[in-house]
């Protein structure tokens, strides 16, 4: 005898040790089973929102049979409605996001208005893939668009360059405008705030400039790591912060670090800023990265086999924005040589990117020379034999980006290291690779060289 409400406490319990808690409350808090029919074996669950609907039929309608399976050989057909819609047919693909209707403009100087409001349609909900290294991000958004202003305020969205902050931050902006047309979403990036500024004082403008930030529903700040050094900014931005806050509308924001990490930001806007949620994004594994492609792909009606996804995303391993450039180049590729996209067409298309990799990755001496000036030593140094500690941290470090970042042999870096055992330089690889998980100081500064090295 099949006991839905048994089954339903059972598959939430499995879920709750598989989901964090932020994605669990995204995607399970307010979901509850309806019926379930012996006859048809159909399990109507009502879910909270078209978007949750959507996620439930792509990714937890499958882990729902195989659940009911393992608890009791049961067998359940899935049906998800959305709590109070018309019941809606069986795996309906997710709705296409909504036109995003054209938004009030407050009253407020044009000049203030017509460059900011704009969000990219393509980037919704819908067309964000999830993976590992953007679950926890994605579920924070899809929580704070549930619930503005309250829920995770503000919700502080970090991690490198290309990898879907902008994506998702604007995702909860159309999620808004979708529910309230006229609500005032305000996306922009912090350096046109930070001229916005300096042109209200310029031209006396100060209150609209105050009227435009500080009236806002939904404020959506993108990389706010220029604010770092700034002290006027912050200040002002301090004030919009408060007033928003205080009126509960919510805040989102991106930056390329954490604000602990953005130099010297004001202490008050670091530890307002930790009051939300602050949530990282780190690069996609190999399975994320072919399914963003084969989705790319099928949005631009583009016919390819999954070897040659499996290629392309393999070329392109930190940067989305990169990896659709190589998407773009591989079809431009096949209109002009009038072929079909296989894996041969893809090698030919990405051959100069191989050699823009492959030249990034000879400069090892870039990589001693940059190392050697972040941490204050030399390059002499770095290929030396000291073993203090001042000097075999920055040494080991630079031996892994040199490992993870080119095509050299371990020999070979040995040898650029004044003339190293292969043996040391792996010993020194994985002795960052184990630091950088455990140690805080050492992932920063391992990141932070990342970015110097791909300027
Ligand atoms: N998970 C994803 N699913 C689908 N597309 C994605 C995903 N992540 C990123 N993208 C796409 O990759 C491109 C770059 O993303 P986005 O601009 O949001 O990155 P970012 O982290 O804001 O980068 P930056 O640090 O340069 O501001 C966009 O076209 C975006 O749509």
């Amino acid at each position: 005898m099949f006991d839905l409400q048994k089954f339903w406490d059972y598959f939430n319990k499995q879920m709750r040790q598989e989901y964090n808690e932020v994605a669990y409350n995204a995607w399970f808090k307010n979901t509850k089973p309806v019926s379930y029919n012996k006859e048809t074996n159909e399990l109507v669950i009502a879910v909270k929102n078209p978007i949750a609907k959507g996620y439930w039929e792509a990714n937890l309608s499958t882990k729902l049979i195989q659940t009911a399976y393992a608890y009791g050989n049961f067998e359940v057909l899935p049906i998800f409605e959305v709590d109070g819609d018309e019941p809606t047919e069986r795996f309906k693909a997710p709705q296409p996001p909504k036109k995003v209707p054209e938004r009030s403009v407050s009253p407020v100087k044009d000049d203030f208005v017509a460059k900011n409001l704009q969000l990219n349609e393509k980037y919704t909900f819908d067309t964000f893939v999830q993976g590992e290294g953007n679950k926890l991000a994605e579920g924070a958004a899809l929580a704070v668009a549930d619930n503005p202003g309250s829920f995770y305020n503000p919700l502080f969205i970090f991690g490198g360059v290309g990898l879907g902050k902008t994506h998702l931050m604007q995702a909860i902006g159309h999620q808004m405008l979708g529910e309230r047309p006229n609500a005032k979403v305000v996306y922009i990036q912090s350096e046109t705030f930070v001229n916005d500024f300096i042109n209200s004082i310029k031209n006396k403008t100060q209150d609209e400039f105050r009227e435009k930030y500080r009236t806002a529903d939904l404020l959506l700040v993108d990389d706010i790591q220029f604010f770092a050094k700034k002290e006027g900014i912050q200040e002002e931005f301090f004030h919009t912060f408060e007033t928003l806050y205080n009126d509960q509308k919510q805040i989102v924001m991106t930056s390329d670090r954490l604000p602990t990490e953005i130099p010297d930001l004001s202490e008050r806007l670091v530890s307002r800023f930790a009051w939300g949620l602050q949530v990282e994004i780190t690069p996609p594994d190999l399975e994320t990265r072919i399914a963003i492609l084969r989705k790319k792909a099928e949005s631009e009606g583009l016919v390819i086999d999954d070897d040659t996804l499996d290629y392309i995303a393999s070329q392109v391993s930190t940067n989305i924005r990169e990896l659709e450039g190589a998407l773009v180049k591989v079809q431009a590729h096949a209109t002009i040589e009038k072929a079909d996209i296989n894996v041969n067409l893809a090698r030919d298309a990405l051959t100069d990117l191989k050699l823009v990799q492959k030249s990034r990755g000879l400069q090892i001496s870039k990589i001693q020379e940059v190392v050697a000036n972040y941490f204050q030593t030399t390059v002499n140094e770095l290929k030396g034999k000291k073993r203090v500690r001042q000097i075999v941290v920055p040494r080991q470090i630079a031996m892994y980006l040199a490992r993870d970042l080119t095509d050299a042999s371990l020999p070979k870096i040995g040898q650029e290291f004044g003339g190293k055992d292969h043996t040391t330089v792996m010993h020194a690889y994985e002795k960052i690779e184990k630091d950088i998980r455990t140690d805080a100081e050492i992932k920063s500064a391992v990141y932070e060289l990342k970015q110097l090295l791909d300027r």
